[in-house]
């Protein structure tokens, strides 16, 4: 939840520049000039913007206005598709990701991402966890078993399936499978989290204990979340960025966002007058 009281850090300055102004928060993601065009069409223009660590930051925006492609961008997802390529540079921890030489095994296990809809792989629920962490890494058993309950009790799901690991995780309900899919996630130890829509799928008790989790993780993780839902963000996040038509239009403290942005246009969508 932004606290109101904090001492505010201005963000203002940063559609142009991304740099914000006297920022009180150490930056972990540096975003400049970047580019991303699918074939012709230019998804993505001139995104500028410091993502601070240990800290929530949504990005907002309508529908098609790129903000899944930006989030997807973060951790090199479009490198699937051997044609898109992005420009400009995304530095993390002082290296810049976009950089052919930084290899996607490492970026991954340094920025984890959580989609839309929950998808658990056909086995059972601790080997969901463990899948992922034995891609990266060789663990006795003892340690991947407390590996695999540290990242369910970070996830909030360790009470609800400690005693049914061995169980299919398909039996679980469409929000522990959210859970799951964050426990995935964390159990890699990264330090960035991004999260695509992650409750869209899910009804209102489960997209509150997600957002209760979201709060938690940011003690140890920086989190990008993107929501369709503004009173989501409003409610989860310390900052937001609001993007129309592949442009981030504004970026600044959610509190400032969603009371008195600096643009018209977030106004407007802010209001409901268009989106
Ligand atoms: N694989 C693709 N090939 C071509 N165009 C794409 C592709 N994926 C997205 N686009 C286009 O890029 C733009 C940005 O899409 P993106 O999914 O990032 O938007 P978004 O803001 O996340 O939208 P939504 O809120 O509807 O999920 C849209 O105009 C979309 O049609």
């Amino acid at each position: 939840m932004t606290n109101m009281n904090e001492a505010a850090p201005s963000f203002a300055a940063t559609a142009q520049t991304g740099k914000p102004d006297n920022s009180q928060f150490p930056t972990k993601m540096t975003v400049r000039d970047l580019n991303f065009h699918y074939g012709d069409f230019h998804a993505l223009k001139n995104i500028a913007m410091d993502i601070p660590e240990k800290k929530v930051t949504a990005i907002i925006g309508p529908s098609g206005c790129g903000k899944s492609t930006l989030l997807r961008i973060f951790n090199r997802i479009y490198a699937i598709y051997p044609k898109l390529v992005a420009t400009g540079e995304i530095v993390l921890d002082g290296e810049n990701i976009l950089d052919a030489k930084y290899s996607l095994n490492r970026l991954r296990s340094k920025v984890g991402m959580v989609f839309q809809k929950p998808v658990p792989f056909p086995m059972t629920i601790f080997e969901n966890v463990a899948y992922g962490i034995r891609h990266h890494e060789k663990l006795s058993r003892a340690d991947m078993e407390s590996r695999v309950e540290q990242a369910l009790r970070s996830a909030a799901l360790w009470d609800e399936v400690k005693d049914k690991l061995k169980q299919s995780a398909l039996g679980l309900s469409g929000g522990q499978q959210q859970r799951l899919c964050i426990a995935r996630g964390i159990a890699l130890k990264p330090e960035v989290l991004l999260l695509d829509e992650p409750t869209s799928a899910l009804d209102p008790i489960a997209t509150s204990r997600i957002e209760q989790l979201v709060e938690e993780l940011k003690n140890d993780y920086t989190i990008v979340i993107v929501t369709h839902n503004m009173q989501q963000a409003a409610r989860c996040s310390d900052l937001t960025a609001f993007m129309y038509m592949g442009e981030l239009v504004e970026f600044d403290r959610t509190e400032k966002i969603f009371t008195k942005p600096n643009k018209k246009q977030t106004e407007d969508y802010i209001t409901g007058r268009f989106g």
